[in-house]
């Protein structure tokens, strides 16, 4: 045996030791959560019981990146326990989560990054087919756009909100990175269409200006499709999407990371009909409508000001006669500021809905 493979043996032997280590500490911990699904059913009488607790996991990869001391880096180490209570919540629950597909689209990525990849994901046509199938308890949960970086606010989920009687659990974000995909094969200079969904085209418009002014350009409803129909069409057919929709339909990114902005991202809400206790740090969104009078949006923010709640964002919404807004702000419901603002926020409005409080982004 050479001193090399001397030296790996010994190191590899205390690998397969911490294995051995990690590998029953797993299981412990699985057997926990089998116990804790236990415990929530034994309290829970007639009613189904909940088992997916955002707020407790939220606190849980808190508490893992807080505690890292590498040198494994706090987002990757947060990332494996993410795994490790996706498969425990199975054990509880195999969670159903809808969201906007096809398979391969960023919602898709953003499902994955916040439940993990023991939870079933369900592509669902439309929003509003997300909405319903949780509306009508086929999924636990959907995942929804609600804002790009560049691109801004997705109004039809906002308009969903409207519609259905449903709460926000959730938040996550994803780097929306995008490549020009091509059939294998084909060279940059062949492509005489491109294929993506209308918010990817615009987030790579200044490229696609300057590399493809005079290519045809078709927007369709995602960038999976757009990665599907160019694998289908083949030979100078060319898609703008993400790495997942390039697996899928086994293209080339022939050029990468084409967005405009450097930093582009979606953040998309988790939805579902649960009430999400406080985690230590949460948003919280509201759908408020008051009357469409000149200073309206002043006496709006006010209490907001007064009470120093601090709003992440608020947008308008068009409506007949009144001013409709989407504010999400830092806080929780059960908050004495936050209660105390909402409460002079209901004096001044016609209708005030709390879409729900939910633990900050972690990931
Ligand atoms: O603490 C709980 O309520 C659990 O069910 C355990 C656990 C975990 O694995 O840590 C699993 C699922 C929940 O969503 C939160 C946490």
């Amino acid at each position: 045996m050479s001193e090399q493979e001397k030296e790996l043996r010994i190191l590899r032997d205390q690998i397969d030791t911490i294995d051995g280590q990690l590998h029953e500490l797993l299981n412990r911990r699985a057997r926990c959560a089998q116990s804790v699904a236990e415990v929530k059913q034994k309290y829970q009488g007639d009613v189904s019981p909940v088992f997916y607790r955002p707020e407790r996991e939220a606190q849980v990869l808190r508490a893992v990146m807080e505690r890292n001391e590498g040198p494994l880096a706090d987002k990757e180490v947060a990332r494996l326990f993410r795994e490790i209570m996706s498969v425990c919540l199975a054990l509880e629950e195999p969670m159903r989560v809808a969201f906007l597909g096809p398979e391969g689209t960023f919602t898709q990525l953003a499902a994955m990054k916040h439940f993990g990849h023991s939870a079933r994901h369900l592509p669902m046509q439309s929003l509003k087919d997300v909405f319903r199938e949780v509306q009508s308890g086929a999924a636990h949960y959907g995942v929804v756009p609600i804002e790009n970086s560049t691109e801004g606010v997705v109004s039809h989920t906002l308009d969903l909100f409207k519609q259905f009687d449903l709460k926000i659990c959730g938040e996550v974000e994803v780097p929306v990175h995008l490549h020009l995909l091509l059939n294998r094969g084909d060279s940059l200079d062949g492509i005489r269409k491109i294929y993506s969904h209308q918010q990817s085209l615009a987030q790579s418009r200044c490229w696609l200006d300057v590399r493809y002014p005079d290519i045809e350009k078709v927007a369709v409803s995602s960038n999976a499709e757009a990665a599907r129909l160019a694998a289908k069409e083949g030979k100078g057919c060319a898609a703008i999407a993400g790495d997942m929709a390039a697996d899928l339909y086994d293209l080339d990114a022939a050029v990468k990371n084409i967005e405009d902005q450097i930093d582009n991202s979606t953040r998309f809400l988790i939805i579902g009909d649960q009430y999400v206790g406080p985690s230590g740090d949460d948003k919280t969104s509201i759908l408020i409508s008051v009357p469409d009078t000149p200073g309206a949006l002043y006496q709006l923010l006010e209490p907001f000001h007064r009470y120093g709640v601090s709003l992440t964002r608020v947008e308008t919404r068009s409506a007949s006669k009144n001013s409709l807004f989407y504010i999400d702000f830092v806080g929780h419901n059960s908050d004495p500021v936050v209660q105390n603002a909402l409460q002079d926020l209901i004096k001044n409005s016609i209708e005030l809905k709390v879409l729900g409080s939910y633990p900050s982004a972690v990931l």
